[in-house]
Order: C-alpha cells, then structure tokens, then sequence
C-alpha cells in the first residue's frame, strides 16, 4: 500500500531558523495519524510542505506516492489551522464553490453536515464564531471525499462537544472510505481518542513516531533502588530518568522482556510517552517549559 506520507531529511528553513529538521518519517496510508508538539516545534511548517504551500530547505516531501505540489491538490483535503473561509460569501455559497472545484463533491455529505450543526446556509462566514467557521473549513475539507485529509489542529476552537462529535465523524469517515488522516494537535486525549499512529514533533525534529499500540507496548516505567541508567543493558534505550538519594524512575524503550527483578515495572499511558519524549528536548533547554495541555 503507498504511504500517506514519505519525509526523507526533510528540513524548512526561514532565514537562520530551522523550523523543521532532518525529518524522516513513513505514514502509512489508512491511519489516523496524530502529531503532537509544542508550540513552535514545527507541526504546521511540515504539514505545509506536505501540501505543497511551502517547498524544503532540504530533503524531499511525498504525498501518497508522488512529490508533494499543487498538483496533488485534487486528492488532498486540507484545513490550515486559521481555518481560512471567504468572510463575505454565505455558508451555501462556500459549498457551491466546493461542488464546482472538486470532481468528487459528496453535496449529501456537505448539506446534511451543515443542517447537523444547525447552521444557517444563509449566513455570511465572516459572521460565524470561530468554532463555526472551523466546522464550515472542516466540512468543506470532507466533502471534498480526499484520499488524504490534512488538519492543522482542527478541534482547537471547537466546543469539547462538538470537538468529540467532530472527532467521532472523522473516524466514521476513515472507516467508510478510504481516507488517511494526519491531523496536529496539542491535546493529547484528542489523540487518544482518535488517533492509531503518533508523530511527537519537538524543536523542529521528530522525537519518536510509530503505531500507537506498537509503543505503548515497548515503553516501561522502572522503579527501583538508585542506579545509574548507563548500567542498564543495551536493549533498554532510556527516554527519561529521575532519581532521589535512594530511588531511581526510568521511563524506557525496549522490545525485550524486563528481567531483573529490582525494577517495579508498569505501562505507561500514551499521556506518559507523549511527555517523556517531549521533557527530553527540554531537559537541553532548561527554562522552557513543553506547553502540551493534557485536558480529560
Ligand atoms: N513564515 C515564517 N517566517 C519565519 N518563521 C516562521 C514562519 N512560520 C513559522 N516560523 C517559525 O518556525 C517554527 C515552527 O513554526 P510552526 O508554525 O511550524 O510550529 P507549530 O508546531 O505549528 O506551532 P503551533 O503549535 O504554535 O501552531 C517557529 O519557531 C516559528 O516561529
């Protein structure tokens, strides 16, 4: 099956400022991908260039199986995180528009989202709320019928109602069609709840990405007596470590059992992995703190 997404060495620079580095990824197609990181960490430059708005530095760019441009724009749905919409057109003039750009319009799909949401076809866009205007960006992205929807922190104005029944409608989406998704957030509940392959993007490089069922089931946290994590054997690659005078916590990757008998081991929850590989990049950069809201 192609990739939804292919990132060799890829890398954005905007003057001195990386804002993307060295980035190799492989998203699979048919996924929920979620990708996390705190501001500025370069989530919406990558899904830009996946989309052809900005071009690399460095490194190449594909998009289901052919180099991310304009010319990929047909089979791509995308909702830039300002949720751009024509603020003097109506509601039914935007999916006017949509039917006329797009060959595969889905007009049931579309109106029948609108009248859902209680929206009124009349209405001018630059009248909506921000949360409305998300949904109109989000419906017009949908009903587009893409092979690959791209959302740039799609639920971030949205009402926690309307963020889960908008999340619910995504993944009925993926069920039914055969539709990849990479959408950033910074909540990570939201990815549980719908993601099934995790990107954790932090100071523009990519810190860990997989299925999330894969490294939920390869991350431990150790608790033991104080012992120097250069001591533990190869297999164990440690993401986090904290110690006092006589205890030691490891958060650590591994695909081999956990034989000593000294660790008190548990799973951790994606909310764990999520910080973990987050607080690594900012153990170099002491004073800035991650800003990842965990809600619930
Ligand atoms: N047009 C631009 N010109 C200069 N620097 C930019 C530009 N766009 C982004 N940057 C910088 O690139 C870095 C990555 O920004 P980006 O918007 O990709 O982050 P993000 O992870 O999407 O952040 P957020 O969660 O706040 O939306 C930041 O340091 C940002 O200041």
């Amino acid at each position: 099956m192609t990739a939804a997404l292919q990132a060799q060495g890829l890398g954005k620079r905007y003057g001195r400022r990386w804002a993307l580095t060295d980035c190799t990824l492989d998203l699979p197609a048919g996924r929920v991908v979620g990708l996390v990181g705190p501001n500025g960490a370069g989530k919406s430059t990558l899904l830009n260039l996946a989309v052809g708005m900005l071009t690399p530095t460095a490194g190449s760019i594909d998009v289901l199986g052919s180099a991310a441009g304009t010319s990929q724009l047909a089979r791509i749905g995308f909702v830039a995180q300002d949720t751009p919409t024509y603020a003097r057109l109506s509601i039914a003039d935007h999916l006017k528009l949509g039917a006329h750009l797009n060959p595969g319009w889905d007009e049931t799909l579309a109106n029948g989202r609108i009248q859902r949401l209680g929206l009124d076809p009349k209405q001018r866009a630059g009248r909506l709320s921000g949360g409305q205007r998300a949904q109109l960006a989000l419906t017009l992205g949908i009903a587009k019928r893409p092979e690959l929807l791209i959302l740039d922190e799609p639920v971030a104005a949205l009402d926690p109602l309307a963020r889960r029944e908008f999340l619910q409608d995504l993944m009925e989406a993926v069920a039914e069609q055969e539709l990849s998704v990479v959408l950033s957030s910074h909540l990570v509940s939201d990815v549980e709840r719908s993601c099934d392959y995790l990107v954790v993007l932090v100071d523009s490089r990519v810190q860990v990405s997989g299925d999330i069922d894969t490294l939920l089931a390869t991350h431990y946290r150790l608790v033991g007596p104080r012992r120097d994590e250069k001591s533990l054997p190869h297999n164990q690659r440690v993401i986090s470590a904290s110690h006092t005078d006589r205890q030691s916590t490891l958060l650590i990757r591994t695909d081999e059992p956990i034989l000593d008998p000294a660790w008190t081991v548990t799973q951790l929850t994606l909310e764990d992995l999520v910080l973990a590989y987050m607080g690594r990049s900012s153990q170099t950069k002491q004073n800035d703190r991650p800003v990842l809201e965990v809600q619930r």
